[in-house]
């Protein structure tokens, strides 16, 4: 009988690919800076190995993941390569500078990408032999994954398994990489391999799996029953298409239902809440209200039975804490009147630890948004956060006024320090946003394309805030900018010069622009 070691542990390792995977979804693009303190945080919160992006892609990507290595306290830090010296060797230069690094070198192994790299089973068995002992001639730490895992044939998968166990592969994944597969599938899959491949046992498995049908989440738990030891998920489950498995989703429910998923991760779960936040935030995907486990409502009661019996017993509607997973109770209530040492310990509760200078802006940002608005919730709160930004910006706007109404066009005066030199003018435009944004134009032009203006409402009623998410092109070059204002024009604007302001700085992000196809022709 095979001796399934990997099986019999009960940890489970949490590989995160936010930065890679996730950022591979269309517009989720995220600045250097951002991804520094979203792999800071996801360190801190116990993430086992975090793949910090494709070192090849572009400069960017290679500069994102050695200083993320550079940084790293105790994840591993990954980077994704081709099965090529090339891929292999950038992404090495890129993680060897972290305590613990590894490469993750991938191959498609299904017909179809055999048929798109144009390799016969031979060929591609000698590939993955090739580029694996490279790997690991540079990198003790070497995963590997066949792309596309679940529609390749098993006796071949179990042949290019075994191929990169003996070239020293330490780590295999199993993606599904386009989110077919069905809960029993992926147990029975996983199965399958732990008792058929030689050398096995001597390796963890890994699940990555996509939501293309809405089973990314079960598909990951069936694998790790089977014997899979390390889940691959995004915060949020974001990611490619239809996203991939959600962390706050596997991780949850192992410590809900450990009575049936007997198996440990190492995440702090307290921490779940503000990434979820701050992922939303930088990659301007909003979390829909009905999201499992961070959703707005995950734990909001609204009917008369279910606020009756978490009235009398919170266990009757509510199968884990809102402090779980860092939502905590609001017994400091913000308002006009509140000072620094309130605004400061509701900060920390939210998960922001401000120092001194940063709670002196937000706080007379704070002072002005309590002016305006009847009470401040702690989503106002996170808001005001996501519109902090730096002193040292090229385009800041110090005077708006608008005009509009049933009668157009729409008029804007605006006033911007251009480079530290004051600007004014007056610009019309197809409704309110349009007349400012051209008026901005005016004043700093530029070839930069605008792709996405999204808006949403923080909190309830007409005095709410209003976050605004602005992402525009130019050269192939993406650059985001967010910011939030009860007043909901102004929001715009100022999230528009937000990006204006990145793309001055060079703090893009190369534009794979996303191929889109439709059924319908
Ligand atoms: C399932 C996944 O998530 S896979 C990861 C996907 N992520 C990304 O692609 C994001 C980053 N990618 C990029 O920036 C670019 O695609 C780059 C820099 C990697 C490559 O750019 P280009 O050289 O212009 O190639 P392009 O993107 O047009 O095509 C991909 C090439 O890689 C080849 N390829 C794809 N996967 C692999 C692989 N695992 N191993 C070897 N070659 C591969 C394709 O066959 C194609 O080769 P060809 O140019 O000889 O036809
Ligand atoms: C690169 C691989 C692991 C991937 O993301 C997938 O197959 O979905
Ligand atoms: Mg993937």
């Amino acid at each position: 009988m095979t001796d399934i070691t990997t099986a019999q542990q009960d940890r489970v390792q949490i590989f995160d690919t936010t930065l890679r995977d996730g950022e591979q979804s269309p517009g989720a693009t995220m600045s250097h800076d951002e991804k520094m303190e979203i792999a800071g945080l996801l360190d801190e919160m116990g993430v086992d190995i975090i793949e910090a992006g494709f070192p090849i892609a572009s400069e960017g990507d290679f500069a994102a993941v050695s200083d993320i290595a550079k940084n790293a306290k105790n994840s591993v830090i990954c980077g994704l390569a081709r099965a090529n010296f090339a891929d292999i060797d950038r992404a090495w230069e890129a993680v060897k500078h972290a305590p613990r690094g590894r490469i993750h070198t991938f191959i498609g192994t299904s017909p179809l990408h055999r048929d798109i790299t144009a390799l016969d089973q031979d060929g591609m068995v000698e590939k993955i032999a090739a580029t694996v002992s490279h790997a690991r001639n540079l990198c003790d730490d070497v995963q590997w994954s066949p792309m596309d895992a679940t529609r390749t044939e098993h006796d071949y998968l179990c042949r290019v398994v075994e191929t990169a166990i003996k070239c020293g592969a330490t780590t295999i994944n199993i993606p599904d990489t386009v989110g077919y597969t069905a809960p029993r599938e992926s147990a029975d899959l996983i199965r399958m391999l732990l008792e058929r491949v030689p050398g096995a046992e001597k390796i963890t498995f890994a699940t990555h799996c996509h939501n293309d049908l809405g089973m990314a989440t079960a598909n990951a738990l069936a694998a790790v029953e089977a014997g899979a030891r390390q889940i691959e998920c995004t915060i949020n489950g974001l990611g490619e298409r239809a996203g991939n498995t959600a962390l706050e989703e596997v991780v949850m429910a192992m410590r809900v239902r450990n009575d049936i998923m007997p198996y440990r991760t190492g995440i702090d779960t307290t921490k779940i809440m503000h990434l979820s936040r701050r992922v939303s935030q930088v990659s301007g995907f909003a979390v829909q209200y009905n999201k499992a486990v961070v959703g707005k409502n995950a734990f909001l009661h609204e009917s008369g039975i279910h606020q009756d019996g978490v009235l009398k017993n919170v266990q009757t509607f509510e199968i884990m804490r809102p402090e779980d997973i860092g939502l905590t109770a609001k017994n400091i209530a913000m308002g006009k009147h509140s000072g620094r040492a309130a605004l400061r310990a509701k900060m920390a509760e939210l998960g922001y630890d401000l120092g001194d200078n940063q709670l002196k802006d937000v706080f007379v940002r704070f002072k002005a948004l309590a002016d305006r608005k009847k009470e401040v919730y702690d989503d106002d709160l996170v808001a005001l956060m996501a519109d902090s930004s730096a002193g040292d910006e090229h385009l800041k706007v110090q005077k708006l006024r608008v005009v509009c109404g049933t009668e157009g066009p729409q008029e804007a005066e605006l006033t911007m320090a251009v480079g530290g030199e004051e600007k004014s003018i007056d610009a019309t435009g197809d409704g309110p946003v349009d007349a400012c944004f051209n008026a901005v134009k005016m004043l700093y032009p530029h070839s930069a394309k605008l792709d996405l203006y999204q808006v949403s409402a923080v909190t309830e009623g007409t005095d709410a805030q209003a976050t605004v998410s602005v992402r525009i092109s130019r050269d192939g070059t993406v650059y985001t900018g967010q910011s939030a204002d009860t007043d909901t024009v102004l929001a715009s604007v100022k999230a528009y010069v937000n990006a204006l302001n990145r793309m001055h700085a060079g703090q893009g992000r190369a534009n794979n622009s996303a191929l889109q196809t439709s059924a319908a022709g």
